[in-house]
């Protein structure tokens, strides 16, 4: 090999380890991460109590572990449609630049670490939690329900709505009407969140079989989902201040926020559309609807949060 030669192979070497890490990292679908986090770490802050801060770091780390992990298997399970899919076609596994099973082992082995030390570092309980969360993600919604039902974001959405329950749960040990509230918050938030989105992206989920809302029952009766699920959820954002658990700041920030989300899903149901209910604008308020779904979400949960730190 001429120096030349050997040279700038190893030049080339870390530049190709940093993409290698960065597909692992991919593999855990970090900016969907991001908000379960911050959703968790809510959770973690208005419980009653307080827990050392090297055991809160260990429950949010682990939060975070295993939601990617279970992000990891539903891209193991789910490569064959990632593959067929514009927006998931490059993902590591279809792109072939990481082996299936060394996918699934990855996602295996997080998801056992994130649960054994969620467990011994603050209790088995958040641990449960935790553990039921994967499962409703990798099983009810990737493996049953996704390529069953148009209901399947509805059912298997719940598994993104335990973040703030394992995060309460970790600090009391317990899992009470409190956090139940927070998992139905999230809960209700899912479909318009994700309904938006398949609004826009639905020729992908088509070309696939996968079943989403705008495939099976069409635009018109999705936009009417998205607007229904949003009316039913500003007014549930009120049941912590009216049930005692938060107070006015969070009550006047769910108010404003969840008005902001009733114009945006109020447009995406007037959307100009052509008589089988497609829209005729490019979709434009259903790409703004997702976009402020995120960061809607979000910002309420800071909102409670700071509020609660108001209260003390
Ligand atoms: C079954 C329930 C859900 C489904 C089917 C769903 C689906 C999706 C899809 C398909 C995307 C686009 C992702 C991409 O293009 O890579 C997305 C984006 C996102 N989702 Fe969800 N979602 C769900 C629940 C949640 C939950 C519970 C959270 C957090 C609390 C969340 C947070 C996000 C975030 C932050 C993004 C933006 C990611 C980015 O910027 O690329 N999602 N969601
Ligand atoms: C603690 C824990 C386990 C939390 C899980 C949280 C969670 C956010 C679950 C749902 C997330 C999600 C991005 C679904 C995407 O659907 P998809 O998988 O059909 O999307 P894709 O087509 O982009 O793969």
């Amino acid at each position: 090999m001429s120096d030349l030669t050997a040279s700038s192979a190893s030049e080339a070497l870390p530049a190709q380890d940093l993409s290698e890490v960065r597909d692992w990292v991919t593999l855990l679908k970090p900016r969907v991460i991001s908000l379960v986090v911050l959703t968790g770490v809510v959770g973690l802050i208005v419980a009653p109590g307080t827990l050392p801060p090297a055991l809160a770091i260990a429950a949010v780390l682990c939060i975070a572990l295993g939601a990617g992990a279970a992000g990891a298997i539903n891209m193991w399970y789910d490569r064959d449609i990632d593959a067929r899919m514009k927006r998931t076609a490059r993902r590591p596994i279809p792109a072939g630049r990481i082996e299936p099973g060394a996918a699934l082992a990855y996602g295996v082995s997080l998801a056992t670490a994130s649960v054994l030390i969620m467990g011994l570092a603050t209790n088995w309980v958040a641990a449960g939690v935790l553990a039921l969360s994967i499962a409703f993600y990798v099983v009810v919604y990737t493996m049953w329900l996704k390529r069953r039902t148009s209901q399947n974001i509805v059912i298997g959405g719940a598994a993104g709505a335990f973040p703030p329950v394992i995060g309460w749960a970790a600090v009391t040990g317990d899992v009470t009407l409190e956090p139940l509230i927070l998992f139905a918050i999230i809960f209700f938030w899912t479909p318009p969140h994700f309904w938006a989105l398949s609004l826009f992206a639905h020729a992908d989920y088509e070309r696939v079989g996968v079943p989403m809302l705008p495939v099976t029952h069409g635009a018109r009766e999705t936009r009417k989902q998205v607007l229904l699920y949003t009316l039913l959820l500003v007014p549930l954002t009120l049941a912590p201040t009216l049930l005692g658990f938060a107070g006015w700041v969070y009550a006047a920030a769910a108010l404003l926020l969840g008005a902001e989300f009733l114009r945006h899903a109020l447009a995406v149901w007037r959307d100009r559309q052509d008589p089988a209910g497609r829209s005729l604008s490019g979709d434009v308020p259903a790409r703004k609807a997702f976009r402020y779904s995120l960061s809607y979400l979000g910002l309420l949960f800071i909102a409670l949060a700071v509020d609660r730190m108001i209260l003390g």
